[in-house]
């Protein structure tokens, strides 16, 4: 037996998803699940739960989902015993990289800005008002809770990294239930062709992926028809068809793939059978948006940098650039 009880947080999606005839997929969620936290638990799950166990319970709790900072309000203010206790819980849960957060008060300044990143999407993206959306590599789930605050009917993030699902389900606890949910998995632990998404999100996943063109086929699997895809990734200046590989770390980080250029990216898209692929937006990503916070104490951006040139990474590449694209699914 798991610890962790996580059938109790999973059954609402995994009732959903059968209630609208995707039996297969819940099916398949249910084996992974078992085995993530059951056959296979990473070591660090004790730890992390008995953190998010240890936050208080605070009647009335309600979330402010549609602001930069998600915050999470009470009607009454807290006691000094669980301001010190959610303190304290929170705390066991660092390191905090996506956000911002704020939990009754306590404001948690994550490792980026992501509520920069969502002020470069949001203004280019299909209404998302009664929309299900897909969010692939969702972090923390800051991103998912945005959505749901723009008015989507269902959101649905995935990412591997266990300790950013404690940190999503350290928000959710106070929610209640809502249609947002955080699936432990990786994109390739998807079934083929779900077709359910309105919209799907790929955000700073791209480059991490060794085969980025069936990372799109995946991408697009998800989506219904007219369903639009929004991609974020790192990029370089280059003409069509260039794409830097490095060598091995790329600003200190492994498991870095293709850098392409924005022409590139478009001429991926449509050989992958998007249509209407456009670039929304690009920007340099500075050491305001990325760095070493109280709540995330190790090496950030700055450290990754060539001291002599900001510029370029430590490795002498190209500074961070990001590119967000929109296309369809025709
Ligand atoms: N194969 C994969 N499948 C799913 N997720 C993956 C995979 N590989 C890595 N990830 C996850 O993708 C996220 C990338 S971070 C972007 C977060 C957010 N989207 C943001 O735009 O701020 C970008 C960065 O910090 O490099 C991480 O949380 C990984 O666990």
């Amino acid at each position: 037996m798991s610890v962790f009880d996580w059938h109790r947080h999973f059954s609402p999606l995994l009732q959903h998803l059968d209630s609208i005839g995707y039996q297969d997929w819940s099916h398949q969620l249910v084996t992974q699940l078992e085995h993530k936290f059951e056959d296979n638990p990473h070591g660090d799950i004790p730890r992390w739960l008995t953190a998010y166990q240890s936050l208080p319970d605070i009647a009335g709790a309600t979330g402010r989902l549609d602001q930069p900072t998600v915050a999470l309000e009470s009607p009454s203010p807290l006691t000094a015993e669980q301001q010190a206790q959610l303190e304290q819980g929170l705390r066991g849960l660092m390191p905090w990289r996506k956000g911002p957060f704020e939990f009754f008060g306590t404001h948690i300044d994550t490792e980026w800005r992501s509520d920069w990143k969502w002020d470069r999407v949001a203004p280019h993206l299909a209404d998302l008002q009664g929309r299900t959306i897909l969010d692939v590599g969702c972090g923390s789930g800051y991103h998912c809770w945005r959505m749901a605050g723009a008015g989507a009917q269902r959101v649905v993030g995935i990412d591997p990294g266990l300790l950013f699902l404690f940190q999503f389900l350290s928000v959710k606890r106070y929610l209640g239930d809502v249609p947002v949910d955080l699936v432990p998995i990786r994109m390739e632990d998807l079934p083929g062709k779900l077709e359910l998404f309105d919209t799907t999100f790929s955000m700073g996943v791209l480059y991490h992926r060794r085969s980025p063109l069936d990372h799109l086929l995946e991408l697009k699997g998800t989506l219904r028809r007219g369903g639009e895809l929004v991609l974020e990734t790192l990029v370089v200046d280059g003409p069509e068809g260039y794409s830097l590989m490095p060598e091995d770390r790329y600003g200190q980080m492994r498991n870095v793939w293709f850098l392409p250029s924005c022409p590139t990216l478009l001429r991926w898209l449509d050989r992958t059978g998007f249509r209407n692929a456009r670039v929304v937006d690009v920007s340099e990503t500075t050491t305001e948006e990325q760095r070493r916070t109280d709540w995330m104490r190790f090496n950030s951006l700055a450290d990754f940098l060539d001291p002599d040139d900001p510029g370029k990474t430590i490795e002498g590449y190209p500074g961070p650039k990001r590119a967000t694209l929109i296309a369809e699914k025709p």
